[in-house]
C-alpha cells in the first residue's frame, strides 16, 4: 500500500506566520537573513515575468511588506532592470528590517500619488501583506484601483494588497495579482475565494524559516490534499473480501427523484465501497431496476423497514437527503440510522429537514458519536444549506473557514461547506481547505455524486474528518481530469485515474 507524509500541508495566519519568523530569529537567524531571502526571491519571480529592461515599478508600504519591495528593487536593478520605487508614506519613518531594506536601496524614492500604472511592464505590490489591519481608502484605494484597471500585470508580495491572510476577504479593495509570491506556507487568504482568484499564480518559497517550528505552532488549517489524509485512506487488501470494503446504502426519494440516488451510488461503488445497496420507497423500485447494475436495491418504504434493515451491522454507512424529500420522514431516518451509531453523510433534503430544530441533529450526533467513540454525521451543506441550520454564522460575511469551524463544534460532525473553496471542518478544530475542482462542477447533482465518494470512504472504515477530505479532492480531481463540458455522470467515471495517479502520488512521498 503506498504510504504518504503524516501530516498535512500547514495553511498558517498571518499570526502564526509572525510567530513561525519570531521562533526561526530566536534560533538565530537574522530577520535581515529572512527579508534579503524573500526580497530576492521576489526579484526572481519579477525576472521570469518581464523581460530586461523592464520598466518595473515597487509599490512600497509602510511595514515590512514594503521592506520586501526594497530588496527585490535593488537586486532587479542589479540584474539590470529599470526600477522606479513608490511609497506609501515616509520612507525615513520605516523601521527595523524594512528601514535596512530602503537604505540598502540608496536611490530616488517616488510618492505614491506619483506612480502611473500604464508607464511599466510590470508592477511589484509590495504595499502590505501580513499587517493588513483595516479597509484600504483615500490615496492606497484609489492607486489599486488605477493599477487593476490598466493591463500591467501586478506581482503581489505575500498577498495583493487588500486580502486578509486569515480569511481571503478584501478589506476595502484589493490587487488583482498576475501572480503572487509568499514564503514558508502558504495562508488561508491565498486558498479562500475571493483572495484565491486574486492571487492569480501562487508561488511559495522557502526564505530559511525553520520546519521545525511547526511543532511548536501547531497548526489547525491545511491543504486539502494527500498529505493531510493519504495514510488514513484504506485500499483494498490482497486477499481482502467486498466486506472488508464496507456496505454502503443510499436513501432515494419516490419515483420522479430517484437520479440522484443513483449519482450517489454509483460513485459510491467506484469510490471503492464494496457493495452499495439503494434503498427505495416500494413505488421507485422498478425505475432502479431499470437502470442499476452492480449496485442493489431494496424496498425501505418508511421507519419501520428501515429500522428491520440496521439490523444488518455490515451496513455500516449511508447517505441521506439528495432527492429524498424534505420533511418527517428524512427525520426519522436520520436518527434511526444515527442511534445505531452508523455512519452518516447528510445532504440536501435531509439537512433542509432540520430547518426548524437543527439542535435535535446536534444531539444525535453528538449521542451517535459517544456510542462510536469517533465522529459519525458528515453533513455536506453549500452556502444556503448552511444558512439553514447555521443562521447566525452565515452572516458573518466572509468568515468562510471560522464559520465551518464553528458548525463542526456545534453539529458535532465533519462540516463540508462546499463551493470552489470547499472548506472541511471537524469539531476539534482541525480544518482543511480545498483547491481541486474546476467551475464545471457547478452543475446539477454534482453535489450528490460528493456524497457517494465521502460515503464510500466511510463504508471502508476511513475516519469522518479523512474521509471528507478524500472524498471532496478526489470529487475535485474527477472533475479536472474530465475537463471542460463534465455533467454529473461523468465524475464516478474518472475515479480509476485519480486513483492511479493517486497511488503513485503517494509511492512519490
Ligand atoms: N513573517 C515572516 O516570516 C516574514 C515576513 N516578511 C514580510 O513582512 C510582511 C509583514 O510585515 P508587517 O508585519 O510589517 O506588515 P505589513 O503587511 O508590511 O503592513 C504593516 C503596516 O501597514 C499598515 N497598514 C495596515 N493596513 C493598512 C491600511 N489599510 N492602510 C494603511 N496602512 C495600513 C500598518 O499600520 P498600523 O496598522 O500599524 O497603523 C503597518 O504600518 C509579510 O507580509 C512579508 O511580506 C518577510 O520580510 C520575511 C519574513
Ligand atoms: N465554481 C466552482 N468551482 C469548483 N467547484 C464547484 C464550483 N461550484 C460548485 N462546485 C462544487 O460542485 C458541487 C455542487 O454541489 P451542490 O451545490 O450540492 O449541487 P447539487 O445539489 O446540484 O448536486 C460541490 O461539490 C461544490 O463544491
Ligand atoms: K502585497
Amino acid at each position: 500500500m503506498p504510504t504518504c507524509a503524516p501530516i498535512g500541508t500547514a495553511l498558517l495566519t498571518p499570526t502564526e506566520m509572525a510567530e513561525a519568523d519570531r521562533l526561526t530569529i530566536e534560533s538565530g537567524i537574522s530577520g535581515w537573513q529572512l527579508m534579503s531571502a524573500a526580497g530576492r526571491a521576489v526579484a526572481g519571480v519579477a525576472a521570469e515575468m518581464v523581460a530586461l529592461p523592464g520598466p518595473v515599478a515597487c509599490l512600497a508600504g509602510p511595514g515590512n511588506n514594503g521592506g520586501d519591495a526594497y530588496v527585490a528593487a535593488a537586486n532587479l536593478r542589479e540584474q539590470g532592470f529599470a526600477v522606479r520605487v513608490f511609497a506609501l508614506g515616509d520612507p525615513e519613518r520605516l523601521a527595523g528590517d524594512a528601514a535596512f531594506a530602503r537604505a540598502a536601496w540608496n536611490a530616488e524614492i517616488e510618492p505614491l500619488a506619483a506612480f502611473e500604472a500604464d508607464q511599466f511592464s510590470l508592477i511589484i505590490d509590495g504595499l502590505f501583506g501580513a499587517g493588513l489591519s483595516r479597509a484600504l481608502d483615500g490615496e492606497v484605494a484609489n492607486c489599486v484601483e488605477r493599477a487593476n484597471a490598466c493591463r500591467t500585470p501586478i506581482l503581489s508580495i505575500d498577498l495583493p494588497s487588500g486580502v486578509a491572510g486569515d480569511s481571503g476577504v478584501v478589506l476595502g479593495t484589493a490587487f488583482k495579482a498576475r501572480r503572487t509570491i509568499s514564503f514558508f506556507r502558504a495562508k488561508p487568504g491565498h486558498r479562500l475565494e475571493p483572495g484565491r482568484s486574486l492571487c492569480g499564480e501562487i508561488t511559495i518559497r522557502p526564505i530559511g524559516i525553520l520546519p521545525d517550528v511547526l511543532q511548536t505552532i501547531r497548526p489547525r488549517t491545511f491543504d486539502n490534499d494527500p498529505n493531510l489524509w493519504g495514510r488514513a485512506l484504506r485500499w483494498p487488501a490482497d486477499a481482502g473480501h467486498k466486506y472488508d470494503r464496507g456496505h454502503a446504502v443510499i436513501l432515494s426519494g419516490g419515483a420522479s427523484k430517484t437520479g440522484a440516488a443513483r449519482l450517489a451510488a454509483n460513485a459510491a461503488l467506484r469510490a471503492g465501497a464494496g457493495l452499495v445497496t439503494v434503498f427505495s420507497p416500494a413505488s421507485a423500485v422498478l425505475v432502479h431496476a431499470a437502470h442499476l447494475t452492480a449496485a442493489m436495491i431494496k424496498r425501505c418504504e418508511g421507519a419501520s423497514e428501515l429500522d428491520t434493515h440496521l439490523a444488518d451491522e455490515r451496513l455500516n454507512a449511508f447517505v441521506l437527503g439528495p432527492g429524498f424529500g424534505v420533511g418527517a420522514k428524512a427525520r426519522d431516518a436520520a436518527r434511526l440510522i444515527l442511534e445505531k451509531a452508523r455512519a452518516l453523510v447528510l445532504d440536501a433534503d435531509g439537512i433542509t429537514s432540520y430547518a426548524d430544530d437543527p439542535r435535535a441533529l446536534f444531539a444525535l450526533a453528538r449521542e451517535a458519536g459517544k456510542k462510536a467513540s469517533e465522529t459519525r454525521l458528515v453533513m455536506t451543506p453549500h452556502a444556503g444549506e448552511f444558512k439553514r441550520l447555521f443562521p447566525d454564522l452565515a452572516s458573518s460575511e466572509g468568515a468562510k473557514l471560522e464559520q465551518a469551524r464553528e458548525a463542526a463544534a456545534r453539529a458535532h460532525s465533519i462540516v463540508v461547506l462546499k463551493g470552489r473553496d470547499t472548506v472541511i471542518a471537524e469539531p476539534g478544530g482541525r480544518a482543511a481547505i480545498n483547491s481541486t475542482g474546476t467551475p464545471w462542477l457547478a452543475t446539477a447533482g454534482t453535489g450528490d455524486v460528493l456524497t457517494g465518494m465521502i460515503v464510500a470512504q466511510l463504508a471502508q472504515g476511513t475516519p469522518a474528518f479523512e474521509a471528507a477530505c478524500a472524498g471532496v479532492w478526489m470529487h475535485g480531481k474527477a472533475a479536472e481530469a474530465f475537463g471542460p463540458g463534465l455533467i454529473a455522470e461523468d465524475l464516478a467515471p474518472m475515479l480509476p485515474k485519480v486513483f492511479g495517479d493517486l497511488a503513485r502520488l503517494m509511492d512519490e512521498t
